[in-house]
């Protein structure tokens, strides 16, 4: 039996749209799902709609997201997954009810684009020219530095930065006009996950900055106690861990240091923080009341619901943080439970998608 032949997505309505998926745990079924067939049916009580999930994700991706927890917590709630096949026309494929992505290149977008556009009922995650608005790190940052939200909670903002398209030699002119302080971190401009997007640099003195290469985006360096918060958002659902970082930079220690400092993927070497034994002002969560605000109002402005955030608080403040990175489908397989709210997530988007077409 083919997949798109047999299996009925839950968008469906009709006679062939009331058949159900039914709940089973067989070994032999995840073969048969990854092979693109459809699973057995066997009688059961417990009987759902399918919620079919087209993913095209690189290797490294699939490892680290569709991990056999998760596959299995989504067979048992009638979610199926199924690989994207980059060399068949996706409207050939599924049929899905979500399609969940993180390749890059201008052919895949517009691919993504089309099929929004010929497909409206499958709900793609994310829209692709919302993922791009992250692509450059200046844009990333824009939303939140418009919404200024401040409250009892405490305020956030970005650190104060500017762009470089090019001319290195203008640099230290550049800054000192902006009134920027020293240390600088530069990144570069543009951030689309290749390796050389992720190369970090720490100017310590004003002489240095002409060694840097544009286009960048030059950013004060936030003291923040070594530590950050990585704030996983999944739709409405949010969950925080911490993280080490940099280490605080004291200005008796910038007298004595010039130059410039490369770290080729510092945030990828960060171990988790979450058990270290840490000073409480500095490890202390920032407050729920407040991501909240922070992820609701990101989700609008950005339109996504699949992304997070890397956030600081300034050393020495109980309240005033800095977010410096936002990221589209980052490392859920580190956020904590992530498959129980990922799976939640996927079946809620099946049911509203469902209850729209029958109304
Ligand atoms: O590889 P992982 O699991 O560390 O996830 C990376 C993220 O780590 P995080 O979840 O923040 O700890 C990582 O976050 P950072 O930028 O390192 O803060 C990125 O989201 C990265 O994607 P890309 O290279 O920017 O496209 C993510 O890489 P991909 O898994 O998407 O390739
Ligand atoms: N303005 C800043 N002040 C202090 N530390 C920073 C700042 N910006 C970045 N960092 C440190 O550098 C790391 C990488 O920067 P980030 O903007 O998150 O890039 P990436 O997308 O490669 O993760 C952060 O995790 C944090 O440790
Ligand atoms: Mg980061
Ligand atoms: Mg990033």
């Amino acid at each position: 039996m083919r997949l798109h032949d047999e299996i009925v997505p839950f968008h469906r309505s009709g006679i062939r749209g009331d058949e159900e998926y039914v709940e089973g745990d067989e070994e032999e079924e995840i073969s048969s799902i990854e092979a693109g067939f459809l699973p057995p049916h066997h009688p059961c009580p417990l009987q759902r709609k399918l919620v079919v999930v087209g993913y095209a994700l690189t290797s490294k991706k699939i490892k680290s997201f569709l991990q056999p927890k998760l596959e299995g917590l989504a067979r048992n709630k009638g979610i199926l997954f199924l690989a994207i096949d980059q060399n068949r026309p996706l409207s050939d494929q599924g049929p899905f009810d979500i399609v969940l992505h993180k390749l890059t290149g201008k052919e895949w977008r517009q691919i993504l684009e089309d099929y929004r556009r010929t497909h409206p009922e499958v709900t793609v995650l994310d829209p692709p020219d919302a993922i791009q608005h992250l692509h450059n790190r200046q844009s990333m940052l824009q939303c939140v530095a418009d919404m200024n939200l401040s409250n009892s909670y405490g305020k956030v903002d970005i650190p104060r930065q500017l762009v470089i398209k090019k001319d290195a030699a203008s640099i230290p002119d550049t800054v000192t006009n902006a009134g920027l302080m020293l240390p600088i971190v530069a990144k570069p401009l543009v951030a689309d996950g290749s390796a050389k997007s992720h190369e970090l640099s720490i100017a310590y003195d004003q002489h240095s900055l002409k060694k840097l290469e544009p286009p960048l985006v030059l950013q004060e360096f936030v003291n923040h106690g070594g530590v950050l918060f990585k704030v996983y958002i999944v739709g409405e659902a949010i969950k925080v861990v911490r993280r080490f970082s940099l280490p605080d930079v004291c200005k008796r220690e910038l007298s004595n240091i010039a130059g410039v400092f490369r770290f080729p993927r510092v945030s990828c070497a960060a171990a988790s923080a979450d058990d270290a034994d840490l000073d409480p002002g500095v490890a202390e969560l920032p407050p729920q009341p407040l991501l909240e605000r922070l992820a609701k109002e990101l989700r609008h402005r950005l339109g996504l619901r699949l992304f997070n955030l890397d956030i600081i608080r300034e050393h020495g403040t109980r309240d005033q943080f800095y977010v410096i990175d936002i990221n589209y489908f980052p490392g859920y397989g580190k956020m904590p439970e992530y498959e129980h709210i990922f799976t939640d997530f996927l079946l809620s988007l099946g049911q509203s998608q469902y209850k729209k077409r029958s109304s």
